[in-house]
This record gives structure tokens, sequence and C-alpha cells, in this order.
């Protein structure tokens, strides 16, 4: 089994998480890793990005933590610098394509078309980002991409939130969604960790549902 994939089934809901102060990222990963989601997404649009990556991946060694918003080679570069495990694109590109391969951190490329799919898997990334998931077509077209390519298994981000993750978890091809909905900015803002974990513990809980 690939990272990615590993990556993928720990837990039903990978936080999309924008930090602004890189004092929220401890209190942040262990109030997700508390609440039973392991696996963190770290965008890089923040300044404050590389170093949360960097302490989350020294002081909370129960989160698996990555980086998000991954754009160009230097990156992935980055990434795999800070200490990241994985990292997530919202789309690919060709030389986003040579630089993933063999490298130290797992890639998780976006797609959110059947070309784009084929040729990603073509390319050796059978596991991938279906971005933006809602905007792009929803459960309707995972479940139409199924037929044809069943093989491909992806994470589902964007536009996904509580009331609609249960779809996305009972669709074939689904191995877990993404979303920024577990981190609200206000509750990050307040330092409210408390109700961050609530939010990751009904999260979390969501495949059984
Ligand atoms: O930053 C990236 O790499 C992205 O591709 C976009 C994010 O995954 C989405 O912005 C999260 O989507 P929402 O849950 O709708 O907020």
């Amino acid at each position: 089994m690939t990272l990615i994939e590993k990556v993928l089934h720990l837990a039903p809901v990978i936080p999309v998480v924008v930090i602004e102060d890189p004092a929220h990222a401890v209190p942040l990963a262990r109030a997700l890793v508390a609440g039973g989601l392991p696996v963190i997404e770290v965008t890089l649009r923040t300044a404050a990005a590389l170093e949360a990556v960097r302490a989350i991946a020294d002081q909370v060694p129960d989160a698996i933590v990555g980086t998000g918003t991954v754009r160009r080679p230097a990156d992935l570069d980055a990434s795999a610098k800070a200490g990241a495990r994985f990292a997530v694109s919202p789309g690919a590109s060709p030389d986003l394509v040579a630089a993933a391969r063999g490298h130290a951190v797992g890639w998780l490329p976006g797609a959110a078309t059947a070309s784009e799919a084929m040729t990603l898997a073509e390319q050796g990334f059978g596991f991938q980002k279906f971005f933006p998931a809602e905007a792009a077509g929803g459960t309707a077209l995972l479940r139409s991409l199924h037929g044809p390519l069943p093989e491909i298994r992806f994470c589902a981000t964007g536009g996904i939130g509580l009331g609609n993750a249960v779809d996305y978890l009972a669709t074939p091809n689904v191995a877990c969604v993404g979303g920024s909905w577990v981190t609200p900015a206000g509750l990050m803002r307040a330092g409210d960790w408390a109700g961050i974990e609530r939010l990751a513990r009904e999260a979390a809980a969501l495949r059984a549902g």
C-alpha cells in the first residue's frame, strides 16, 4: 500500500486548514487528533503554513500532516523539508507530475474530468483529489466515472460539509472527503479548540452513518 493510499483510508474526513497564526498549529492538531481526525492538510496559502507544518510534525506525533494548495515543484520540496508526509494539489501539471515521481512526500493530484483522471492514472497516480467536488458535478459525476474507471479512487473536496459528506462517502470510488468545515475561521481565531474537537468528532463518526 502506498503512503497516499494509507493516508486516504485513515479517517473519513481530511480537514483542510488555513493557519494564519503559527501558534495555533499544535493545539489545533491536538484537537483534531483527539476528535478522531489524525490526517491534517495545511494549505500553503498563508505565510505561517510551513512553520505550522513543522510544528505539527515535531510536536504532535499522532498527527499525519500534509500540505495543500501545492502548485509547483518547489512546494513539494518545501513540504518535505517542513516534515509533511503528503502534499495535495487542486489539479496537476506536467512539472508537478515529473517532480512528484519518487519524491519524499506522497502526492495527491487533483482531477475533475475523465480525461484528467485517466491521464493521472496512466502516470501512476491512481489516487486523486476530486476537486472542486460540488461545482464539478458532485456524487453524480463520481458515480459516472466509476463505471468506466472503477480502479481510480478519490478524496472528494470542495463544497463538502456535514450535510453532504455521507453521500460522498457512500459513493463507491470515494475513499474519503476533505473540507474546511471542521476548522472554521471563527473558531480558529477564537482559539476554540474544544469546539474544533467537537466538529472533528462529528466528522470522524460519519463513515458509520
Ligand atoms: O487548497 C487546495 O489545495 C484546494 O484545492 C482547495 C481546498 O481543498 C478547498 O478550498 C477546500 O474546500 P472547502 O471545504 O469547500 O473550503
